[in-house]
């Protein structure tokens, strides 16, 4: 981790600047833990498989009406009515070949993004509908990932990217999809995690996929802290013992800021920090779900200050019109973050990765440290008068 203040100064880029131009932010190495597969789909791509499928139940037909809908149908201010944006996505999900084609796409477009890691979910059973196997859905994808990676390679990109298995928490096919993510994990499976609606179905339903999976020595990741509160955080770390917490945006409940500024943390949020509990933060998403009110008043501001094992990303990148540059683009107008708090929250990233202890270490020393030097350094080769020559010469 590195040491510098929250607020860190102006190191992080040149003099007089207050923080990244949109162009390094994009050009920045990224690490992306939360983003769904079925979030993420172009628009164009949803109408193209539509048609090929014979879905007809599309609310728009032109992409960027259609991208415009998913956008303003997820801003419900309701996780409930955000997820059943999804319907439509899942939907046309159904054949090896569109999964495969959503993946090699996803993969594309986070390299594009700048992404160099990322751990992409989805849930194998919304996948069944056209008679697929969850192992035919997970080999789709698969292979679309590897191809996806390859084409980004080709166009001079680097990209990793690793699959969770989700299940729906509303289901009861956890163990299922936890033995199958055990089943894959040595291709292209790097863990696991529930997803769905929170409020009613606590973590503790599925007790027995979690248990499995720490008997397997496996990882998981649960949402949690997103549409409820700190029972369902609490439920996920000290029952269910989850490695990560998909959002945990509300363990802020469990922080006090007195007018004077001092914060005591409750126990919960005094645990999370302690042990490195990473939080998987996605702050559009939360906005849109109602889980946070404004990036102003987002708590990812104060989680940094403090030193949590904080992390930003995506959740979803149709349903939020959005990107992990765009993400660290509204951080750094908000909270005036630098190359240096962006390279933090990567490393945090990293770090809490679910690939082996090497592989991650060489991404941050090998890939992530490098890439922001490269960047840190810009402004000492830019010309300027002073380094021009001109001034003399016209002297
Ligand atoms: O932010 C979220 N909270 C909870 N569930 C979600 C979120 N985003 C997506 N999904 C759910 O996860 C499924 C598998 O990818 C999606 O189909 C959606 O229902
Ligand atoms: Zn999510």
């Amino acid at each position: 981790m590195t040491s510098q203040t929250p607020h860190a100064s102006s190191r992080g880029s040149a003099p007089g600047h207050q923080g990244p131009t949109t162009d390094q932010i994009r050009r920045a190495p990224k690490v992306l833990l939360h983003d769904h597969l079925d979030g993420g789909l172009r628009p164009g791509t949803v109408i193209d498989l539509a048609r090929a499928v014979g879905y007809d139940a599309l609310p728009e037909t032109e992409p960027d009406k259609l991208g415009i809908w998913f956008h303003e149908a997820a801003d419900s201010g309701s996780l409930e009515r955000y997820l059943e944006t999804f319907a439509h996505t899942c939907a046309v999900m159904q054949t090896r070949e569109a999964l495969k084609r959503v993946a090699v796409e996803c993969a594309e477009d986070l390299a594009e993004d700048g992404v160099v890691y990322a751990e992409v979910r989805y849930a194998p059973e919304q996948h069944l509908e056209s008679g697929l196997t969850l192992e035919e859905v997970v080999e789709a994808v698969n292979e679309g990932f590897r191809e996806g990676e390859r084409r980004a390679r080709a166009n001079g990109h680097r990209i990793r990217v690793g699959a969770l298995l989700t299940a729906m928490r509303h289901a009861a096919r956890a163990l299922e999809i936890a033995e199958l993510a055990n089943r894959y994990r040595d291709s292209g499976v790097v863990g696991f995690d529930i997803a769905g609606a929170e409020a009613g179905y606590p973590p503790t339903r599925h007790l027995d996929a979690f248990e499995y999976l720490k008997r397997e020595n496996n990882h998981f990741t649960i949402h949690a802290g997103e549409g409820f509160g700190l029972p369902s955080i609490w439920q996920a770390l000290q029952w269910c013992g989850a490695d990560r917490l998909g959002h945990g945006v509300r363990i802020i409940d469990d922080i006090d800021v007195a007018a004077d500024g001092s914060v005591k943390l409750g126990r919960l949020a005094a645990y999370v920090r302690d042990k490195r509990i990473p939080l998987e933060l996605c702050p559009t998403s939360n906005l849109q779900t109602g889980a946070a009110s404004s990036y102003a008043e987002h708590p990812i501001g104060l989680l940094r200050r403090l030193h949590f094992r904080a992390t930003v990303n995506t959740d979803n990148r149709l349903m939020s019109n959005t990107s992990m540059s765009r993400e660290f683009e509204l951080l750094t107008e908000t909270f005036g973050y630098t190359l240096d708090d962006m390279q933090w929250f990567t490393v945090n990233a990293m770090k809490s990765a679910f690939i082996p202890f090497d592989e991650r270490l060489a991404m941050i020393s090998d890939v992530i440290k490098p890439g922001y030097a490269e960047l840190k350094s810009e402004w000492l080769f830019q010309q300027t008068a002073a380094t021009s020559g001109s001034a003399a010469k016209k002297g």
